[in-house]
């Protein structure tokens, strides 16, 4: 078996009286595209920085491509770190960017950047400063993928993107993920979960600094479903189970559980007119983001039961 992209082993960062990771202990495969999921303020950025050699945490052990990646100079050599708020000198345009960027990136794919730079319209005459929010994003998706980084990280890399842009990058990212015969392994956080889903070979879930969830997407959500229909016959029908999140507007209710239905669920639903059905990784997340921490098992416990 291939050694982790990553491996964290107990891995919190506090800044001050804010603990923005909590001993999150995950690792993320070699070679796959790995969403990094959760509310504001779960964690995300900060395991980010992390990752890429730019913070290092405040207990805890990570491992990025076999080594400590915190100033490391061969890790950071080998990883690309794409986020919004990317600074480049003032009067930096396009051909700037591309004249600097590659020296960092032995593996740097200029003919690709060219066909992406053309493929998001991107403005050669406007300085970065100065391009739109979505075009600044199309930027840092150019250098993202045209790096071939073996770990390239992407803080959000949607922001501001228009629907044509979006779908350019997710068909570049299969592009990049099938042809790639190297293990590239690609970590992107992202809000907009539903359409990102399918590119997704594994997630990692955070809420409050903490892991609450990670696998292969197939794994995450595997049996995951919600109950709704009349609050009193959702209650009877979901028995003591606890569910991860509940919903409820005047006498309706809908409920959502991790894992699969317990046997017999489907008949005494449909009795009770109360009506299951799957839930999807972004209908989960937001149920997992909705979950209070002090009742909901973590994953640990959760794999122990
Ligand atoms: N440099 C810092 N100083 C103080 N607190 C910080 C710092 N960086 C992050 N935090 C705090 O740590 C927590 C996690 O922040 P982080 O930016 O990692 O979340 P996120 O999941 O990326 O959120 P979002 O989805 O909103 O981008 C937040 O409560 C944030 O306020």
């Amino acid at each position: 078996m291939t050694a982790p992209a990553i491996r964290l082993t107990g891995v919190s960062r506090r800044f001050g009286r804010t603990t923005a990771l909590e001993d999150v202990t995950t690792e993320v495969p070699s070679g796959v595209v790995c969403g990094l999921l959760g509310r504001n303020g779960a964690g995300k950025t900060t395991l980010m920085s992390i990752l890429a050699g730019h913070d290092r945490p405040s207990a805890g052990t990570v491992e990025v491509l076999g080594s400590d990646p915190f100033e490391h100079a061969g890790v950071m050599g080998s990883t690309s770190l794409i986020r919004d708020n990317q600074r480049y000198p003032e009067d930096f345009k396009l051909k700037h960017v591309l004249r600097v960027v590659p020296r960092f990136h032995e593996r740097w794919d200029a003919e690709l950047a060219a066909e992406l730079v053309d493929a998001f319209r991107l403005p050669s005459r406007t300085t970065v400063k100065k391009m739109s929010r979505g075009q600044q994003s199309g930027l840092g998706i150019v250098i993202g993928l045209a790096s071939r980084a073996p770990l390239t990280v992407f803080d959000e890399p949607y922001l501001g993107l228009d629907a044509t842009a979006r779908r350019v990058f997710a068909d570049r990212l299969l592009a990049a993920r099938l042809d790639d015969d190297e293990g590239r392994t690609i970590v992107l956080s992202t809000h907009l979960i539903d359409e990102m889903e399918q590119l997704l070979d594994h997630v990692v879930v955070l809420d409050g600094g903490r892991l609450v969830r990670a696998g292969t997407t197939e794994e995450v959500t595997a049996g995951a479903h919600s109950l709704s229909g009349a609050a009193a016959a959702v209650e009877r029908v979901a028995g003591g189970r606890t569910p991860l999140s509940r919903h409820r507007v005047g006498g309706l209710l809908s409920l959502v559980f991790a894992g699969e239905p317990p046997a017999g669920l489907a008949e005494e639903a449909a009795a009770a007119g109360v009506q299951v059905a799957p839930v999807g990784l972004q209908d989960l997340v937001a149920a997992l983001g909705a979950a209070d921490r002090s009742e909901a098992p973590r994953e640990h416990e959760a794999a122990a039961a």
